[in-house]
């Protein structure tokens, strides 16, 4: 396993580029601004199974090593053109004691059942940039072909009760704001 220069999803926003740097730090539903800027949207839906979560989420949910959660990843389209790579990790707790429908999500944009309910909180967003040594970008690669040597990701919990999950974004070269 290559050593992963940093595990800390800490790298401020403000080094994104200029026209990704409002997707980044849009405190809302992403679906809910890539359906106002991008035609034809819809969830192309990868997988969505029992799995290990990455090493790196552990800490954010307080899982351990062998712990098994539900990992979801699709990737958001505008028509034929990817815009975002996503990979959501429920924990066994949290399907159990708060997200049970997120079970039969299908490719209903996790976005709309989330930000549906008042009673969800969103923690701070945390940044990073991922290049090849890292499992998300390679796992967005194998999904939507060849990508720039590092791309810019988000993540946050959101938080039911004691009920937490983790959703990470990765955005692909497509989302940039429009030209001024
Ligand atoms: C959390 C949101 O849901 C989006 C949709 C996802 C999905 O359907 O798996 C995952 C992450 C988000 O990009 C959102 O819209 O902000």
């Amino acid at each position: 396993m290559p050593h992963i220069a940093s595990h800390r999803w800490n790298h401020p926003a403000c080094l994104a580029p200029r026209a990704l740097h409002p997707w980044l730090v849009h405190p809302g539903s992403l679906t809910a601004r890539l359906i106002a800027h991008f035609p034809a949207f819809k969830v192309r839906l990868l997988r969505q199974r029992w799995a290990r979560p990455n090493g790196d989420e552990l800490g954010a949910l307080g899982l351990r090593r062998r712990d098994l959660a539900i990992v979801r990843e699709v990737v958001l389209m505008s028509g034929d053109t990817p815009l975002v790579f996503a990979h959501s990790v429920m924990p066994r707790q949290a399907l159990f004691h708060g997200y049970q429908g997120l079970r039969r999500q299908g490719v209903k944009p996790l976005g709309a059942t989330l930000f549906a309910n008042p009673k969800i909180r969103r923690s701070q967003l945390a940044y990073r940039q991922l290049d090849r040594r890292h499992a998300l970008y390679r796992a967005a690669q194998s999904a939507v072909g060849p990508l720039p040597a590092a791309l810019w990701a988000r993540r946050s919990r959101f938080e039911l009760g004691s009920a937490r999950i983790l959703v990470t974004e990765v955005f692909l070269p497509a989302v940039r704001e429009a030209k001024p």
